[in-house]
């Protein structure tokens, strides 16, 4: 993953290609989704309106580099994972085209529900994909092997409401910006876990935290 994307819009989806070596099939899906996109941008306000013309890299490939930091060979069973806060469905709408693991998209508000379903239903996800309008904190007794989360709370807000979620062997990553290092403080505070911070491949200044038996301190 050692290649930087190219700044121009068109040559993002190449590079996408070639990057994560897709399938031609999950090409023309992803060209679905950036088509949805586009058309319901016009109407409601999904993403940064500046980060549509590079939608390969900005969300498709943001959310692509979460697969290479989880172990998937020899896997004992088939990993289930929670998007907290999804909005438009980075990274989880990605992460379940790509993988056809059970992944549950989570968020509170009506209109990018409604967007998730649309596109769910458009790429032929309705086996693996679960859209729930809700807030996080409400799911009930339920665990996940994966959680995600990329601009929704900071890392502290996001380990109170997904440790209940947390299977045993939880792994968590956390798409976050310049302030990481701060939430990683904050969070430190008041939980106890271990992480790794990992340089983003599609912004410079963007860290994953890959964390793993989360904890509250008692
Ligand atoms: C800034 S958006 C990010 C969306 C998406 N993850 C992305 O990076 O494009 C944050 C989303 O989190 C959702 N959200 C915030 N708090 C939530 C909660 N407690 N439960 C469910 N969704 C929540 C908001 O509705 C919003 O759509």
């Amino acid at each position: 993953m050692s290649n930087a994307p190219p700044e121009p819009p068109e040559e993002q989806r190449a590079w996408f290609a070639a990057t994560f070596n897709v399938s031609r099939e999950t090409l023309v899906k992803l060209d679905s989704y950036a088509a949805l996109l586009t058309e319901w941008q016009a109407k409601f306000n999904l993403v940064g309106p500046a980060t549509l013309p590079h939608v390969w890299v900005r969300h498709f490939a943001d959310s692509m580099q979460l697969l290479q930091l989880v172990e998937r060979e020899g896997a004992a069973h088939r990993p289930t994972w929670l998007d907290i806060g999804s909005g438009a469905g980075f990274p989880g709408m990605v992460i379940g085209l790509l993988t056809g693991d059970s992944v549950t998209l989570v968020d509170s508000i009506r209109k990018k529900t409604v967007f998730l379903e649309t596109v769910r239903d458009a790429l032929g996800l309705e086996r693996n994909v679960k859209v729930l309008n809700q807030r996080v904190e409400s799911l009930g007794s339920v665990k996940f092997d994966h959680i995600t989360a990329r601009a929704c709370a900071p890392l502290a807000k996001l380990f109170d409401w997904g440790e209940p979620y947390a299977a045993k062997s939880c792994t968590w990553l956390l798409l976050k910006g310049a302030a990481v290092e701060d939430e990683l403080a904050e969070a430190k505070r008041r939980f106890v876990f271990e992480h790794e911070l990992i340089p983003s491949l599609t912004d410079s200044r963007g860290r994953i935290v890959r964390a793993h038996s989360v904890r509250r301190r008692r």
